[in-house]
């Protein structure tokens, strides 16, 4: 089995803006796989490659196997996508919205209807379903995001930010609903600026920045790739500039703060036992210590500091966030209302 998205050198200008510049990325089949970056490091670009809204300038991207150009059809049908923005048809009741995305997709009505019904029994929305989109509250337009991209049974989920603003009880009810899906077999990409929802959630991450893959990784490989902090209280106030002289290998750095002596070290319990007995050892009198340890969040503020931790050193600085370079092309973020028309459009 073809792995549920593979890309490859992938490649997207708008004019001057390379806003992917040779990605690769592997989504194995069944993982839930988060993709994090900076604002405009090209996570929202890389979905509309994905589902034909923008067409790609170079390189390779396949879903399940399916190119997204020269298999389109085929790629486009195995993804529910959930945009960031809300893109719905405001004029129909909401189950009317549902059945008309499935039919879409080639479902027959009656199956249809029992798939739109299942979808928004699933995210709690089922009594709402005669309601139109716009006389929903903020919450249920984001139940009713995720239903909607559940209604043509996906083998691939793709949200992006799919929890932005929203309370924290809603957030935990779609993660609850995501990670059932995900148990049940449905692969997920995840875009997120939460970190903590992608430690919590994901099985592996990717940082990309300026369009260009940082890392893959699983949440505790990132996190061990930072640096704990060691803190040793000492029982009264030390001179700050007779910082201790602790001799070990493992310790990246050591400062006096009051009564606090900070080592930083890659992990600060493998480093404890020795630090407390050179400290005594050179009498200070350490009382307490404490550890912290090291977030995802700091690992990937570092890992996406322009120009530092690049695998590929690929930070060229001309893509960066929110530069607004012309399209020259009319690509909108209306994923589902405009099913491939972008695509044919730009065949043309
Ligand atoms: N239609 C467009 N025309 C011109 N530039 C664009 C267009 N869409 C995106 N860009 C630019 O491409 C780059 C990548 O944008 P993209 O929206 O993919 O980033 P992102 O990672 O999704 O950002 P965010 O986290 O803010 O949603 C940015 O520099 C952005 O300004």
């Amino acid at each position: 089995m073809p792995p549920a998205i593979r890309v490859e050198g992938l490649e997207k200008d708008y004019g001057d803006v390379q806003a992917l510049d040779g990605l690769d990325l592997t989504v194995p089949e069944g993982s839930f796989f988060g993709l994090l970056g900076p604002n405009g490091a090209g996570k929202t670009t890389f979905i509309n490659v994905l589902v034909g809204l923008v067409r790609k300038t170079g390189g390779e991207a396949a879903v399940f196997g399916n190119d997204v150009e020269d298999d389109y059809q085929g790629a486009r049908d195995a993804i529910g996508l959930a945009p960031q923005e809300f893109n719905v048809d405001r004029f129909f009741p909401i189950k009317e919205v549902l059945v008309h995305k499935a039919g879409y997709h080639g479902v027959p009505e009656s199956e249809a209807k029992e798939r739109a019904a299942e979808a928004l029994k699933r995210v709690g929305i089922y009594d709402k379903r005669d309601v139109r989109f716009d006389w929903l509250s903020g919450g249920m337009k984001r139940r009713f995001m995720l239903a909607r991209a559940l209604v043509t049974d996906p083998d691939l989920l793709i949200l992006d930010e799919p929890t932005a603003g929203v309370d924290v009880e809603l957030r935990h009810d779609l993660w609850e609903v995501i990670t059932d899906l995900n148990d049940e077999g449905t692969t997920i990409l995840l875009t997120t600026h939460y970190i903590e929802e992608a430690e919590r959630l994901c099985d592996e991450v990717a940082i990309i920045d300026s369009g260009r893959k940082v890392t893959v990784a699983t949440p505790d490989e990132l996190t061990e790739k930072g640096s704990d902090t060691l803190t040793v209280y000492c029982e009264s106030a030390l001179d700050a500039d007779a910082v201790p002289d602790l001799d070990d290998e493992r310790i990246e750095s050591v400062s006096v703060d009051g009564d606090a002596i900070r080592v930083r070290a890659s992990s600060a319990s493998e480093v404890a036992p020795a630090v407390l007995r050179q400290l005594e050892a050179e009498g200070y009198t350490p009382i307490d210590i404490d550890i912290e340890r090291t977030s995802l969040e700091e690992v990937f503020v570092d890992l996406t500091r322009r120009g530092d931790g690049s695998e590929d050193d690929a930070n060229d600085g001309g893509n960066g966030a929110g530069s607004d370079g012309a399209s020259g092309e009319s690509e909108t973020d209306d994923g589902d209302e405009t099913d491939g028309r972008v695509v044919a459009e730009a065949s043309r």
